[in-house]
């Protein structure tokens, strides 16, 4: 809730920002759980820190992309309480940061989560602690989707339980050669917790989520691409053959939308956003209010100048 409201006081700081902030506002300042709902941020910090291990590492870079990595890879990046932690602490940095306009989500050393980590989960297994733990992740992944920037998911090897929740936490999926999305909680004797399902049913409709959920299906990079959960599929063979590193290639991918001024990318991701969680008439509202802080702004007089043609 603190973390909430000095968010809160950073934005409103901006006048640039006014639209989203009131849009922020309104979703109950960014974050979907706070003291209203019974919620003690702190409190839950504070028991995830007695599980650590492994890390969320944030490369900021001067062409607006950003890498962030989860890194444990003795426990193929599964999510220790610190690295949950860690995760909220750099999704707040990547909210204060005004050059940005594109992210990129990786795992460490070839694969790329496999959910919580399971000794965590055991020594919390209790239904208040689990629920905390449910609060605090679905913040922090609402957070990172809410971001202005344009996400991807870069998945390499797999993306297991809370893995495969955290991919639908970004715009886009790229899945590499080889590569595993699976939502595997029904045979954990769950069902997502960290916002995975709702997500989910955004990005592929509600029969495929169900199938998904339902079968615990393995989804390839063909049947990723097929319902929509893909966006692209970077064959690992040509990464090798000097194509670039896949995570070159992801930068390539998204610098295709992240091309141009940071202001004008980041309303780009706020007008779209907008469109996809709010009732049509407050979307419109807050289209119109976004494209005021563009319009005769510098990158607006620099495109009328240049007389541009779009041929
Ligand atoms: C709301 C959130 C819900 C959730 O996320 S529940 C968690 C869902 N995830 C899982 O159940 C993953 C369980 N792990 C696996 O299925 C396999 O380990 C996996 C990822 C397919 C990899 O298999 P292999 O390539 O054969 O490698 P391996 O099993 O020897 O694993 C290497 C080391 O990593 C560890 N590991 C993998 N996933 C983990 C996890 N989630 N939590 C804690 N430790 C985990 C695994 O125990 C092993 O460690 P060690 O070498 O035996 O010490």
């Amino acid at each position: 809730m603190v973390l909430c409201a000095v968010r809160w006081q950073l934005l409103r700081s901006s006048s640039s920002y006014g639209a989203w902030a009131r849009l922020l506002q309104r979703q109950s300042r960014g974050c979907v759980y706070s003291s209203v709902h019974g919620f003690n941020q702190e409190e839950i910090r504070e028991k995830l820190q007695a599980f650590p291990g492994g890390s969320i590492d944030l490369l900021k870079q001067e062409s607006g992309i950003a890498v962030l990595t989860i890194n444990y890879p003795t426990r193929m990046n599964a999510f220790s309480g610190s690295m949950m932690v860690d995760l909220e602490e750099r999704v707040s940095q990547l909210e204060s940061w005004t050059d940005g306009k594109g992210l990129i989500v990786q795992g460490a050393a070839g694969t790329f989560c496999s959910g919580s980590d399971l000794n965590a989960v055991r020594a919390i297994s209790n239904p208040p602690d689990g629920m905390k733990m449910c609060m605090f992740m679905q913040n922090a992944l609402t957070r990172l989707l809410r971001l202005p920037l344009i996400s991807v998911a870069l998945v390499e090897g797999r993306a297991l339980g809370g893995g495969a929740e955290l991919t639908t936490a970004c715009d886009f999926r790229l899945m590499t050669s080889g590569s595993v999305i699976q939502f595997v909680h029904k045979h954990m004797g769950l069902v997502p917790g960290w916002g995975g399902a709702a997500r989910l049913v955004h990005i592929v409709g509600s029969q495929n989520a169900l199938k998904l959920l339902g079968g615990a299906l393995k989804v390839d990079p063909e049947l990723g691409l097929q319902i929509g959960l893909a966006d692209e599929v970077l064959e690992v063979a040509q990464a090798e053959e000097g194509a670039g590193t896949l995570l070159q290639q992801a930068e390539n991918w998204l610098s295709h939308y992240t091309k141009g001024p940071a202001p004008v990318i980041q309303a780009v991701k706020k007008v779209v956003l907008s469109g996809r969680e709010l009732p049509l008439s407050e979307a419109l509202r807050t289209e119109k209010d976004v494209f005021g802080t563009l319009w005769g702004g510098p990158a607006n007089l620099q495109a009328l100048a240049s007389k541009s043609k779009h041929r």
